[in-house]
């Protein structure tokens, strides 16, 4: 409800008004008001202060007024105003303060209770006023719900209902309650950091030591000129300046080994982070892979992982140094005046204020800037990739053109951005300029009044300014730990990513025969739970036998190869490999009894031997050869510049299609597999390469249980079991011969394939179609130049 914010922001009007008229008028002293009125004196009277709370009421006041007036558009105006409210606040405070300075001057204020007691509570409840007007801003605009406590709850009552209601938290807070704790990432990230303990505990030791000597540098230099400008001494001189050279040679070293150590720090950090995602990246189920793309993967592994170490080793090296720094800047400058530094404090919110105004401006215009880079980049990348087709159809200009345009979008922004730049520098600049003439200004009046020396305004001043870089550095640093703090979390996401299924079996029977059973499975892939892809699947392969898979496209050949492979597991059912089941099996032993010979096989860009031995240990070099030579591979690897040590590139590209698919084979064979699964092993090669690899499958095929599947049934026609799956069922099964007898779906692909292979030869007679096609051209050039030569003579 927005009385509820409405009541508490009247409530605290009330009590502000209260409580400064009663300690402007001392409790009950009417009379007060009436002289400060007939006489006024910025130096003694305290109407002023009191006119302040009139301020801070009517603000408050316009705010609930327009937002009960108005609940629709009310609060998003309260929030659109709130940067202004805080600009109102600080003067009020500024002003608070310079009249605390301008009393002193008259007189003590310990003697002036109710005086002090009214500059406190002014600055207190100017503050203070941020909470009713959070809380205005924060009322729900009023929605419709149907009252259901109507007996028929046929009519709806226009209720309004507020967003803390219970129960009717809005989408905007929902998500709010599920953005991580930015303070527990950081805890965790520290208690992920216990093993360089020893490391970080060196560093910040040093790093307080650094610290603790640069506070008291600006102190000595102060000493230093007092010496040389009051004492006129060089004894006076010596002790000092001993004390600056101990100070800064301390410093100097403590800051080296700082860097040092935390660089290490990070180093180690980094290592470890990385190492222990990518294990647990390699540990999950395969449909993780499928439900994140692979370019969001290598990001978290890369560069989120570098900006979390960043986050240890610069960002906290950086705050905890500035930190200290400004805790001992600020405390050398209260214990050397009090109302000095109350002079610099009264600038430091304006300037933090001009740079959170400029801070938000100038992130809104780097998205926009980086959106239309994006763009730019999107047109860039799309051309220069289709190059051929670019100039095929001379569209060079237009491709030019259409990335200047995308280019003048992003000028447009960057011309926004730099008045914003040249804006904030003036302020900052001239907000700082005031701030240091108003130090120097109200120090002098110090030392000519004999409250300070000129030594220890010298001194004062450098820590003005060593005080602003600290700041300054805290600000910036804020900004990195945030986004530090927020790789973090999407590390952590990663890090705690349990493998929805386990790939911890445990059996490896010492015997293996290579019977493989499909029992009544059905099967949905996790990125697609509720379309069964497998329905009841149930077929065997025996050991020694070949069984082949055909169907029509995705009726689920490759599923049942993913499933076999313990890629994934079935909903229902099982896949057996010697009666037990593969999930049951040692992750090791499965992919050493089960090997897959897919149709692009993926090498990595590794030698040839390596590539062959992927995945095992200490296998002989004759094992490997022997492998080839079963694959009909050894004689093109000899030929190759370095044998089985030459690289094949990235994705195997210095190898043809049939050399990558034979080393492929000898990959498969190498692991002396009992059961060999071809996934289309020869449809991606031209004849001749298919003979030569078809050849390297013949070698292999006996004693072992081979699983063909292939779209080209005159490959599979020699299979002693034929599995027809359609849309995820076994349609039929059993030989060529019966199933042609049968006049299934499998006798109906065949006619069809034989049927287009007709068609495609009687197309493909080329010459004879060519022949035909000139004849035509050459009669319509004959024609046309006829009518040409016809519509002359009309001419003429
Ligand atoms: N990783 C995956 N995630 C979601 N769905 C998938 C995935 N892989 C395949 N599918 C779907 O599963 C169905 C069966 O695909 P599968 O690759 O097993 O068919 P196929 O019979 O081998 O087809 P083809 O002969 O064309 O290779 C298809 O509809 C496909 O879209």
């Amino acid at each position: 409800m927005a009385f509820g914010p409405a009541g508490s922001t009247l409530a605290y009007v009330l009590l502000d008004v209260t409580v400064t008229t009663i300690l402007y008028i001392h409790g009950s002293h009417f009379s007060i008001i009436k002289e400060d009125m007939l006489n006024f004196n910025i130096l003694c009277s305290l109407l002023d202060l009191w006119g302040t709370v009139l301020l801070r009421s009517a603000l408050l006041l316009g705010a609930c007024i327009g937002v009960l007036w108005n609940r629709e558009d009310g609060p998003r105006r309260v929030n659109k105003v709130t940067a202004a409210v805080v600009l109102v606040c600080l003067i009020i405070i500024t002003f608070t303060l310079a009249k605390l300075l301008l009393l002193t001057e008259v007189g003590s204020l310990t003697q002036q209770p109710w005086a002090l007691s009214l500059l406190c509570w002014t600055c207190a409840s100017s503050l203070g006023i941020l909470l009713p007007w959070n809380l205005l801003g924060k009322v729900s605009k009023p929605r419709r719900c149907p009252n259901y406590l109507d007996g028929d709850g046929s009519e709806d009552t226009e209720t309004l209902v507020n967003t803390g209601s219970e129960g009717e938290k809005s989408s905007e807070e929902r998500g709010q309650e599920k953005q991580p704790n930015s303070g527990a990432t950081l805890g965790r990230l520290l208690a992920y950091c216990k093993k360089d303990g020893g490391l970080l505990s060196v560093a910040v030791l040093f790093l307080l030591i650094s610290a603790v000597c640069e506070v008291f540098i600006p102190f000595y230099y102060g000493k230093s000129i007092e010496s040389i400008v009051a004492t006129q001494s060089m004894e006076h001189l010596a002790q000092p300046v001993l004390m600056l050279s101990v100070l800064a040679i301390a410093s100097s070293l403590a800051m080296g080994v700082r860097g040092g150590v935390f660089t290490l720090t990070f180093a180690r950090l980094n290592l470890r982070l990385r190492n222990h995602l990518y294990r647990v990246l390699m540990r999950q189920e395969i449909g993780f892979f499928d439900e994140n793309h692979t370019g969001d993967i290598l990001s978290r592994l890369t560069a989120d992982t570098t900006q979390v170490s960043d986050l240890i080793s610069q960002n906290v090296n950086i705050f905890l140094r500035s930190s200290i720094k400004a805790t001992g800047h600020f405390f050398f400058m209260c214990a050397m005046s009090w109302k000095l530094t109350l002079v610099t404090v009264i600038g430091f919110p304006f300037i933090a204020f001009i740079s959170k105004i400029y801070g938000d401006y100038y992130k809104k215009l780097t998205k926009e800037v980086q959106t239309t880079l994006a763009e730019a980049n999107k047109v860039a990348e799309e051309t220069i990739s289709s190059m051929r087709t670019v100039r095929s159809f001379a569209n060079e200009c237009g491709e030019a053109e259409s990335y200047y345009s995308k280019l003048l979008l992003m000028f447009q922004l960057n011309k926004k951005q730099a008045l914003a730049y040249a804006c904030y520098m003036w302020s900052s600049y001239l907000s700082q300029l005031g701030l240091e003439v108003a130090v120097i200004y109200y120090g002098g009046h110090l030392v000519i009044s004999n409250q300070m020396t000129s030594g220890e305004l010298i001194a004062f001043f450098i820590y003005v300014l060593e005080l602003a870089e600290c700041l300054e550095n805290i600000a910036s640093v804020y900004t990195g730990l945030m986004q530090g703090v927020g790789a973090a979390e999407k590390v952590f996401e990663y890090l705690d990513r349990e493998p929805k299924q386990s790939a911890e079996g445990t059996e490896a029977p010492d015997t293996c025969t290579g019977l493989v059973e499909f029992k009544d499975v059905t099967f949905a892939y996790p990125t697609r739970p509720e379309t069964h892809i497998l329905q009841g699947v149930s077929f065997t392969l025996r050991p020694g036998k070949v069984t082949a898979l055909v169907g029509p496209s995705g009726g689920g050949k490759s599923s049942c190869v993913s499933l076999l492979e313990n890629f994934y597991q079935p909903q229902q059912g099982l896949v057996l490999l010697d009666g037990k089941p593969v999930h049951t099996l040692r992750h090791d032993y499965l992919h050493s009894k089960v090997s897959l010979v897919s149709q692009e096989p993926v090498l990595f860009a590794r030698t040839v031997e390596e590539n062959i031995t992927y995945g095992l240990s200490d296998t002989p070099v004759v094992a490997v050869m022997e492998a080839a030579v079963e694959a009909n591979a050894h004689d093109f690897i000899s030929e190759l510049p370095k044998g089985y040590q030459t690289s094949v590139g990235e994705k195997g590209t210095h190898l043809s299609g049939g050399q990558k698919q034979r080393v492929a084979i000898a990959r498969a064979l190498v692991r002396n597999p009992k059961v060999l699964i071809l996934d289309e092993a020869t449809s991606a090669l031209d004849a001749e390469s298919e003979h030569i690899v078809q050849q390297a499958l013949n070698n292999i095929m006996q004693e072992r249980t081979i699983l063909v599947i292939a779209h080209r049934l005159s490959t599979v026609e020699k299979a002693d079991n034929i599995v027809v799956i359609d849309r995820g069922c076994v349609a039929e099964q059993g030989t060529h011969r019966e199933l042609m007898a049968s006049g299934g779906l499998y006798s109906k692909l065949v006619q069809r394939q034989l049927l287009s292979i007709e068609t495609g030869e009687t197309l493909n007679n080329r010459s004879e179609i060519s022949e035909r096609c000139d004849g035509v051209r050459r009669q319509r050039r004959l024609s046309s130049c006829n009518s040409t030569a016809s519509e002359s003579d009309k001419h003429y």
